[in-house]
This record gives structure tokens, C-alpha cells and sequence, in this order.
């Protein structure tokens, strides 16, 4: 393994594991799947663009580890998310006679992922699961905690699965390959570990956000932190019944805004929707007397600087009115007997779980927002 390689563990345990995260792990990717499953073999899922760029050097070092394993390669972006997609998936798993005690192994983004661990989590009611993240979005986010899922069209996630993978290797090398526009994406939710409860992570990515694009020490810190972050909240709420909400900052307007773009990665991709998410959540915040603007002003500053959406105008393609968007947040996990739940926030690095928001403040927020636009 490359000796600059960090471990962080995510404590859940007997479900515990570690995400490993280093520059050029792909190589070493057979050995570390080895020491977690000494017997299993492999079903690596993928898309198409990976499929181009990074399967053949997970395949080589499998093979140099002993790894028994195949391919199976979907389509590229957020429409995969689907039952259709799902359902071949399946199919070629049950046909290729994998077992339980074998591996689906996700290469790729928060797509592939989410759908190759509900993917893990169903086939004989549940395989083993071994993320190797590709995107920055994936790398600090999707491929820690457990969450799994696809889409359908009342809205995000709707339909999915908790199932923990038993490793987690972050390439960070293979971010070279990355676009900018996704690159950007993913930074959302880095800068989100900052907003929710660590201003000065905030602080630091204001004064580094160019060096965490460039790559180098300030990206490989800005995984690390993230990844820190992340295994903290989940450690103590697993299945979101509390804290972990907190992860959701900016989300709910965001998958609204996902699902009203009929998850079309051409519009809007799931770290731009959040990061126009995010500057609501803080405006709405401001709106609601919770905090002063400054804050809020900061936030849309900071996405703005880094070339990141925040303002719904920028949704190519138009939007429903502020009703259709309250249709579509109405169908929120977060809902709890039918009131709605937000992350709000007191500040930078403020947030908290608010709870029985007024639809009709939501509403009329919305209203005017798009009527600025
Ligand atoms: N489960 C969770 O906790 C969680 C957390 C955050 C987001 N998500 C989900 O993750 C998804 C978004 O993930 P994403 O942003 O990674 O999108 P994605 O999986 O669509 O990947 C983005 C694009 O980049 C390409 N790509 C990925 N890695 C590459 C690389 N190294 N080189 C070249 N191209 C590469 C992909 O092929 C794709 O076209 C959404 O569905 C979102 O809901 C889930
Ligand atoms: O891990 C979590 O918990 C999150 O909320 C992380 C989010 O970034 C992610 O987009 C997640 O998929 C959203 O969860 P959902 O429960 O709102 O679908
Ligand atoms: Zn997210």
C-alpha cells in the first residue's frame, strides 16, 4: 500500500470499516479487498466512462491478488438510478451466480455506488460490498454510510436500502481524470462538512479552494477532513434518526430541483442542485430570523467564487411554479406526519434540524425566489 495512505474507520460495530484514501490505491486495490474478503470474488459494477479509464487497472490488480472477477457496465449518470438499470443489474448478478458471501464492487460515482449497494443489499437478501469511489462527490460523500438507493418520479432516493460496504478505497489519482463540472459538484459537499458544525474548515477552503481544484496536499486534506466528518455523524446515527439529518443541508430544496429536472445530468447534476440547495437553506434561514445575512451572503459568495450554481435562474430548461416545487418536496424522507423537516442554520458552521417548518413560509420563500429569477 503506499506509504501516505490514511485510514479512516467508520465505527459501526460489527458493521465497522475503513475508508482508505491515497494516490494510486487502484494498484494496490486486490491486496486490500483481500485482507477484508479473504474468499470472495468480485462483481464490479460500472459505468461506461470508468469502464474506458479505470477498470482495466482495478482488473490488473485483482488478478495479481488472486481476485476472481467480471464486469458488468451501465450508462453513464443520474438516469441510471433506475429500476430499469437496477433490474439488469440484478439479473446479470443472479445469471453470473455470484453468492452471498461474494462482493459487488462499485467503480465509479455516487450513481454507480447507489445503485450497486441496493444492488449488495437485496440480491440473496444481501452480498458483500466494496466501494472504490471515482468522483470527488463519492470520494467524501456517497460511498460512506451505508446509503443506497434509485430515483423514481415523485422523487429522490425513494426507494433503497441501509447497507454499510465492508471497505471503502479512495484512489485519489484517479480524480485526475475527472471533468471540472464534476470536479466543481463534488466540492459542494465538501464545503458542506464546513457549513454544517466546522466553520473553520469553512474558513480554510475559502482561503484554498484553488490548491483543493489544483490537486496536492489541500485536495488529499480536504478528502480526509470530509471523510472524518461524515464517519463522525454516522457513528452515532446510523439510520438518520437524528443527527445524521445534518447531512442533508441543502438537500431538500436540491432533490426538489433534481427531480423537477427529470434527473437529467445534462441540467443539473446532484452537487450543483445542492450547492443552489444550500444558498436557499441560508437564505431561507435569514428569512426566518434564525441568522443575520452576512452569513448567507458569505455562502453565495464562496459558490459563486468557485464557478458553482446558486440561484435557481441558472437551472437551464425553466422550472414548475412554487407549488409543482412543493409537490415535489412534500415527498421528502425527512417528512415526519406529514410536517416538513429542514436543515436551517444560525450561521457558518451553524446548522441544525428544524423541525415542523410552516409549508406556506417554504412556499411563499419559493415564490419569491422564482420570481427573481
Ligand atoms: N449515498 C449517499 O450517501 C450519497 C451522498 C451524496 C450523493 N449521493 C448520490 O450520488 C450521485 C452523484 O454522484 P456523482 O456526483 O459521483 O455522479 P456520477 O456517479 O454520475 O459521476 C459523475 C460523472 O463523472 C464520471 N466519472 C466518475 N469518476 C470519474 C473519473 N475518475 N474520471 C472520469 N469520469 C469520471 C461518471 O461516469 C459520471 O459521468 C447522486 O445520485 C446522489 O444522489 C449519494
Ligand atoms: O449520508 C447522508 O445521510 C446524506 O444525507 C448525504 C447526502 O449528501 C446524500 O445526497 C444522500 O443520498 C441524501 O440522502 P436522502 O436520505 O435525502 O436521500
Ligand atoms: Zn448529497
Amino acid at each position: 500500500m503506499t506509504a501516505d495512505a490514511v485510514r479512516v474507520p467508520v465505527s459501526l460495530g460489527e458493521r465497522s470499516y475503513d475508508i482508505v484514501i491515497g494516490d494510486g490505491l487502484l494498484a494496490d486495490a486486490g491486496s486490500l479487498f483481500r485482507a477484508v474478503l479473504p474468499k470472495a470474488r468480485a462483481a464490479i459494477v460500472t459505468d461506461v466512462n470508468l469502464a474506458n479509464r479505470h477498470l482495466p487497472a482495478l482488473e490488473k490488480a485483482f488478478l495479481a491478488a488472486g481476485v476472481e472477477a467480471s464486469a458488468i457496465v451501465i450508462p453513464p449518470g443520474e438516469s441510471s438510478k433506475s429500476f430499469e438499470v437496477f433490474e439488469l443489474v440484478v439479473d446479470q448478478m443472479i445469471g453470473g451466480r455470484y453468492e452471498r458471501g461474494d462482493a459487488v464492487v462499485a467503480l465509479g460515482g455516487g450513481v454507480v455506488g447507489d445503485l450497486s449497494g441496493f444492488v449488495a443489499g437485496v440480491v440473496r437478501r444481501g452480498m458483500r460490498f466494496v466501494q472504490i469511489p471515482t468522483s470527488l462527490l463519492a470520494q467524501v460523500d456517497s460511498s460512506v454510510g451505508g446509503k443506497t438507493g434509485i430515483n423514481v418520479r415523485h422523487g429522490k432516493n425513494l426507494v433503497g436500502v441501509f447497507h454499510q460496504p465492508d471497505l471503502v478505497i479512495a484512489d485519489t489519482g484517479v480524480l485526475d481524470t475527472l471533468s471540472e463540472r464534476e470536479f466543481r459538484a463534488g466540492y459542494a459537499e465538501v464545503a458542506k462538512y464546513g457549513l454544517i458544525d466546522d466553520p473553520d474548515f469553512f474558513a480554510f477552503l475559502e482561503a484554498n479552494w484553488r490548491e483543493v481544484f489544483a490537486g496536492g496536499p489541500a485536495r488529499g486534506h480536504a478528502i480526509a477532513v470530509s471523510c472524518r466528518s461524515k464517519a463522525a455523524i454516522v457513528a452515532r446515527d446510523e439510520r438518520e434518526t437524528g443527527d445524521r439529518a445534518l447531512l442533508n443541508l441543502g438537500h431538500t430544496f436540491g432533490h426538489a430541483l433534481e427531480a423537477a429536472t427529470g434527473y437529467s445530468s445534462a441540467r443539473l447534476v446532484h452537487g450543483e442542485a445542492i450547492a443552489i440547495g444550500m444558498v436557499l437553506a441560508h437564505d431561507f434561514s435569514v428569512r426566518m430570523n434564525l441568522m443575520g445575512p452576512e452569513d448567507a451572503v458569505r455562502v453565495r459568495r464562496h459558490f459563486e467564487t468557485v464557478g458553482l450554481p446558486t440561484r435557481l435562474d441558472q437551472v437551464p430548461g425553466g422550472l414548475p411554479d412554487a407549488d409543482g416545487l412543493m409537490t415535489l418536496i412534500a415527498q421528502d424522507k425527512k417528512v415526519a406526519r406529514g410536517a416538513l423537516t429542514f436543515i436551517l442554520s444560525r450561521g457558518v458552521g451553524r446548522s441544525f434540524i428544524a423541525r415542523d417548518v410552516p409549508p406556506e413560509a417554504v412556499r411563499h420563500f419559493l415564490a419569491g425566489e422564482l420570481g427573481a429569477a
